[in-house]
């Protein structure tokens, strides 16, 4: 069971287009909705052209209506949102959607630790897009990438469950760098703040208590001991008790948070790692956690148009809004966490073997254990981080799943991808990457 993160190994997993297929080919569903609603206007205006008597008229008509699209597009085009992470997994589908489904953008700020080759390709499009090579933690940074923007979506933060990053480091990111955020806010003026939280902050817990279900308001006794979920605990904290603080200029800074559960999709890197486990394995995977075990799963590109959609509506209803929470959720099935991977990965040619767990409990938190020691006993000659560990292991074998319709009811969300999509374009996703890999 203990597994090492991956090396690049080629499987069967179909023949596609190469590992960077998924970048060059994306687009959603409501873009496609969008042009075909410009069809229809040109179609519109071809037929006005062809009634003569009235040309004259309608030309007249047609130079206001010219006049007005271009003072409203100008108008339009006015805003500047900051993305904080926006190289990261869920990062780069934030960026994608807003230049797809924000039309008042003017300027994409991108600012991350590690800047990706594929933000090149964006600055060719009508809206300016400028990447900034920064540090959450050097509040000088921030500040002089906050200074002017509108709105800034903070998904920059250090996800590690692993042991790879030191709980100091982990705090330093998570809460300092969003600290820093929040204040460069408050001293630069700039109104708007959406946060990217986790369903962590809530639990599941150490005691292991069931959350079957829930919604915001369902009460469940949070207990944080490891750093990556107190970590983001404390910044959410912090992020909604800043809720209407005064800006630069005197109005008031408007704050939420969105909680995902597991995200899933283009990019993944923990899905990566265990579709190649399974090819070490031979194709197969061993069942570990009972099926009956339920772990709330959510698309990325779902998560992506929640903070699209959230950071547009928070500018419209800052009072109901304002310091709320939401659980980002959509139509992917309640699973156990190794029976949804399977969605993908059996696709992809591999096996879930057995109904049932093939190792007892006991010794699995055994094996957990062991790789706990082992890491820290290897860690002044290298960096041993396995997936299982006694805390992944926790986190597998507790059922939290979320049932709500609070993003709805307060911003009119509904999930931009269904079910099939998002399981489609996943598999096509890992088929590239097995391909690039062979
Ligand atoms: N992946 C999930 O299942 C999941 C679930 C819930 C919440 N989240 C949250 O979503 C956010 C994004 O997670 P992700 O899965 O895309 O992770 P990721 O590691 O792919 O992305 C995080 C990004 O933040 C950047 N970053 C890290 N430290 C930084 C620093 N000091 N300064 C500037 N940038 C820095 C990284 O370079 C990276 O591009 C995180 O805040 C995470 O807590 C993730
Ligand atoms: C016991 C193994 C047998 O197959 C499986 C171990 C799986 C774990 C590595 C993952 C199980 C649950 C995952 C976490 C969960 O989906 C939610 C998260 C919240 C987010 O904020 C960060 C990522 C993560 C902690 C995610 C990490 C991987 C798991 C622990």
């Amino acid at each position: 069971m203990p597994v090492e993160h991956s090396g690049h190994q080629g499987g069967p997993c179909g023949k596609r287009v190469g590992e960077e297929g998924w970048r060059l080919g994306w687009s959603v569903p409501g873009m496609a909705r969008r042009e075909e609603q410009a069809e229809g206007d040109n179609h519109l205006s071809l037929a006005g052209n062809e009634r003569r008597p009235a040309l004259v008229a309608s030309l007249g008509t047609l130079g206001l209506w010219l006049q007005q699209d271009m003072a409203d597009s100008a108008q339009a085009q006015k805003l500047v949102y900051l993305v904080t992470g926006g190289c990261g997994f869920l990062g780069e589908h934030v960026v994608r959607m807003l230049l797809q489904q924000e039309p008042r953008l003017r300027e994409l700020r991108i600012f991350d630790l590690h800047l990706g080759p594929w933000l090149e390709e964006l600055k060719t499009g009508p809206v300016q897009v400028t990447a900034i090579q920064g540090d959450v933690t050097q509040a000088h940074e921030v500040a002089a990438a906050v200074a002017g923007a509108h709105v800034v979506i903070h998904t920059a933060g250090l996800v590690d469950v692993f042991g790879k990053a030191s709980p100091e480091t982990i705090h330093e990111v998570n809460v300092q760098g969003t600290k820093n955020v929040i204040e460069a806010c408050v001293q630069t003026g700039t109104q708007f703040l959406v946060y990217t939280s986790s369903m962590e902050v809530v639990g599941p817990n150490i005691k292991g208590h069931p959350f079957y279900r829930g919604n915001e308001d369902t009460p469940y006794e949070a207990v944080h001991r490891h750093p990556y979920p107190s970590s983001k605990a404390r910044a959410e904290q912090l992020v909604l008790e800043a809720n209407g603080r005064k800006v630069r200029g005197g109005l008031p800074l408007v704050t939420c948070a969105l909680r995902p559960t597991g995200i899933y999709g283009e990019g993944h890197q923990i899905m990566r790692d265990i579709y190649y486990q399974g090819l070490r394995l031979g194709g197969r995977l061993f069942r570990a956690i009972p099926a009956s075990v339920e772990h709330g799963r959510v698309y990325v590109g779902n998560v992506a148009w929640m903070h699209v959609l959230v950071a547009r509506e928070l500018q419209q209803r800052p009072a109901l809004m304002g310091g709320q929470v939401y659980f980002c959720y959509d139509k992917s099935p309640y699973k156990s966490y190794e029976d949804f991977n399977m969605e993908f990965l059996g696709p992809c040619g591999l096996r879930l073997v057995g109904t049932r767990p093939l190792l007892p409990y006991w010794l699995l938190m055994l094996l957990a254990a062991l790789n706990a020691l082992l890491q820290w006993l290897l860690r002044p000659l290298l960096l041993y981080a396995p997936l299982l560990n006694p805390y992944t292991l926790a986190m597998a074998n507790t059922t939290f799943t979320v049932s709500t319709n609070k993003a709805q009811r307060h911003f009119g969300y509904e999930p931009l991808f269904s079910w099939e999509e998002s399981r489609t374009r996943t598999i096509r996703w890992m088929q590239a990457m097995d391909s690039s890999a062979q």
